[in-house]
């Protein structure tokens, strides 16, 4: 693995993040409203789904986050990962990412398995030759369904399937980050175990990890520190262990 960062260099910096999203609710306009709005129907109100959060990430550090359902989990890891762009601060990060952070991995669905790993790998620079020589393996990985419909087109495949390719192809790029969103709940358990295993040879490489998971015994199988995201605020960063005892005691408080 190259790194671009030096030891000790953070690889993600996240200072003062926010973004707001159109709340999407439509009502009923008064007249009042239609004029100065011009007739449209859509409601113009935002709410900030994240706000005000900083922190650092430093290398091969595995960090779990947790919090409860919309408290900004998937949109912090999509800002890591550069397809959401933030209305307020930044987060700059200093290594290739590699993230699995949609149920699908970002494949194309009308595109069969086989051209997605070259599609997906080869945006994250790997050469042809390169993806000719992991192409087995990964679909190994994946597991014997996907290798016998790995010339079909990937919206056929089911989600479980679809996890397994995702998850097999993210984690043999040469990425240094990786992001994980709860999507390993899908697989079955055995994949689930296989994955688990991966991901400690990834950790054990050296590399980051990002885990959002609803899970205690994975976060704690994979993590030392925790971020708690509530309301799209960060509630706490510690230890992992520190940061579910406080998540469970706002839960049970709730
Ligand atoms: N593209 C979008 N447009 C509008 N609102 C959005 C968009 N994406 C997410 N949201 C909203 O932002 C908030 C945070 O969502 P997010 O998916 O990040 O939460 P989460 O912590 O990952 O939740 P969960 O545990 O349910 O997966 C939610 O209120 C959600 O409805």
């Amino acid at each position: 693995m190259e790194w671009r960062t030096k030891p000790g260099q953070p690889v993600i910096t996240v200072d003062n993040l926010g973004i707001e999203f159109l709340r999407g609710r439509k009502r009923k306009l008064s007249l009042r409203e239609m004029v100065y709005r011009g007739g449209t129907s859509h409601d113009k109100e935002t709410f900030w789904a994240l706000r005000n959060i900083s922190f650092e990430v430093g290398r091969g550090e595995a960090v779990g986050l947790v919090g409860g359902n919309g408290g900004g989990k998937s949109t912090l890891l999509k800002m890591i990962a550069g397809t959401l762009l933030p209305d307020e601060g930044k987060a700059q990060v200093r290594e290739g990412v590699a993230p699995l952070i949609e149920l699908t991995g970002g494949f194309i669905g009308e595109l069969s398995a086989r051209e997605n790993v070259y599609l997906t790998a080869g945006l994250h620079g790997m050469s042809n030759d390169q993806i000719d020589e992991r192409f087995d393996q990964i679909i190994d990985f994946a597991g014997p369904q996907v290798r016998d419909g790995v010339d079909k087109p990937f919206r056929h495949f089911s989600s479980g399937m679809q996890v397994r390719l995702g998850f097999a192809v993210i984690t043999c790029l040469d990425e240094p980050i990786i992001l994980v969103d709860e999507v390993l709940a899908v697989g079955d358990k055995g994949f689930r175990e296989k994955c688990y295993q991966r991901m400690e040879a990834l950790l054990e490489q050296g590399r980051t990890l990002f885990l959002v998971s609803h899970s205690e015994g994975d976060l704690k199988r994979f993590c030392t520190r925790g971020l708690y995201l509530k309301g799209g605020e960060l509630a706490a960063d510690g230890s992992m262990d520190d940061i579910l005892e406080q998540y469970n005691v706002d839960i049970m408080s709730e």
